[in-house]
């Protein structure tokens, strides 16, 4: 990048944004070129500070009446703050596809002609469980707060559990929204769709078929109501990530993206483990989960100001993903 150009007008002039992971400060110089810089040491000092600070805008917990209540009517709280700011509040990702750039229209071509030669088969197989997947290895590609994790290719194991099985019997090769899309791409705790519509808009491969769901169904409904809404491209559905008992819509192995986006931070930890195990299994082997959140010690977290809190929400520690 040209020394002369801040990052703002490197991105006009260029018409490209630099991607996460690709800003070092090598000169000292340049320190006001970037918002942020990548993979920054920090001393000790720092270190302690941001501990320090974190530790100060926690000491006080929320009560656990309100803990149990926020736990238990968390849609229902999403649900009045889409009713206030419907979709006012969350701005369009921008940086979608300078960071994910397998959502971009000439990546899907590229993604699949790698999944086929791998697979050598069959887009969605016919039938399959869309809760087995067992022995499944996720792979973390970079450790930052956005991430590409791409799911192994690993061979189908030789017996499914039988109760598995009949539980998604119904969910079939060809009976699903979306089945004869051959890019399929889920967003989860799509909001009122800043990722879905830009991804829509973008990307007019008529092979492209994109799902989306949120707990909130104020939220699926201002998706649904939405003039950019195409329910023969896109299917927005009200689904909890963290219910176990309920099914995606889709079978298992059938889709080549999933995201989530500002979504992890908004459940509770002891969930996140079992939600993204959940999700894994739909995606085909190949497949990715694209993921972008806070992250330990952020500015979101350092400026928040005391207030009773209800727990930390460190993504990093709470979702290990098995290497
Ligand atoms: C911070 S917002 C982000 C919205 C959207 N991803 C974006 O970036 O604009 C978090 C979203 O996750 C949804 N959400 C929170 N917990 C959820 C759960 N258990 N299942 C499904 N959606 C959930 C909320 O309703 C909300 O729309």
């Amino acid at each position: 990048m040209d020394a002369s150009y801040t990052e703002g007008e490197h991105t006009a002039v260029c018409g490209k944004r630099q991607q996460f992971g690709s800003r070092f400060l090598s000169d000292p110089a340049r320190v006001f070129h970037h918002n942020a810089w990548d993979s920054v040491e920090w001393s000790e000092e720092q270190a302690a500070a941001a501990e320090r600070k974190v530790q100060e805008n926690s000491t006080q917990r929320v009560c656990q009446e309100k803990q149990v209540d926020y736990e238990i009517n968390a849609n229902k709280y999403w649900n009045d703050f889409y009713k206030i700011h419907e979709n006012g509040f969350f701005k369009d990702r921008h940086w979608l596809f300078t960071e994910f750039p397998e959502l971009a229209p000439s990546q899907n071509q590229n993604h699949l002609k790698a999944l086929l030669s791998e697979n050598k088969g069959s887009e969605v197989p016919a039938c399959r469980s869309s809760e087995d997947g067992s022995g499944l290895i996720i792979e973390a590609q970079h450790s930052c707060s956005s991430v590409s994790l791409g799911r192994k290719t690993q061979p189908p194991p030789v017996e499914e559990n039988v109760t598995q099985k009949l539980r998604h019997l119904e969910i079939c090769a060809d009976e699903f929204p979306g089945s004869s899309a051959t890019y399929r791409i889920l967003e989860v705790g799509c909001g009122v769709g800043n990722t879905v519509f830009p991804i829509l808009q973008t990307n007019n491969d008529p092979r492209l078929f994109v799902y989306c769901c949120d707990f909130s169904s104020t939220a699926v409904e201002l998706v649904q109501t939405n003039s950019a809404y195409d329910p023969s491209r896109c299917f927005a559905f009200v689904h909890d990530l963290c219910d176990e008992d309920k099914s995606y819509p889709v079978p298992g192995d059938s889709l080549d993206v999933i995201i989530l986006i500002f979504v992890l931070s908004a459940i509770i930890p002891d969930k996140m483990q079992n939600a993204i195990n959940r999700l894994s299994r739909l995606l085909k082997p190949g497949g990715m989960m694209l993921l972008r959140d806070y992250g330990r010690y952020d500015m979101a977290q350092l400026r928040f100001k005391k207030a009773p809190f209800l727990c930390r929400r460190e993504i990093a520690d709470s979702c290990k993903v098995p290497v």
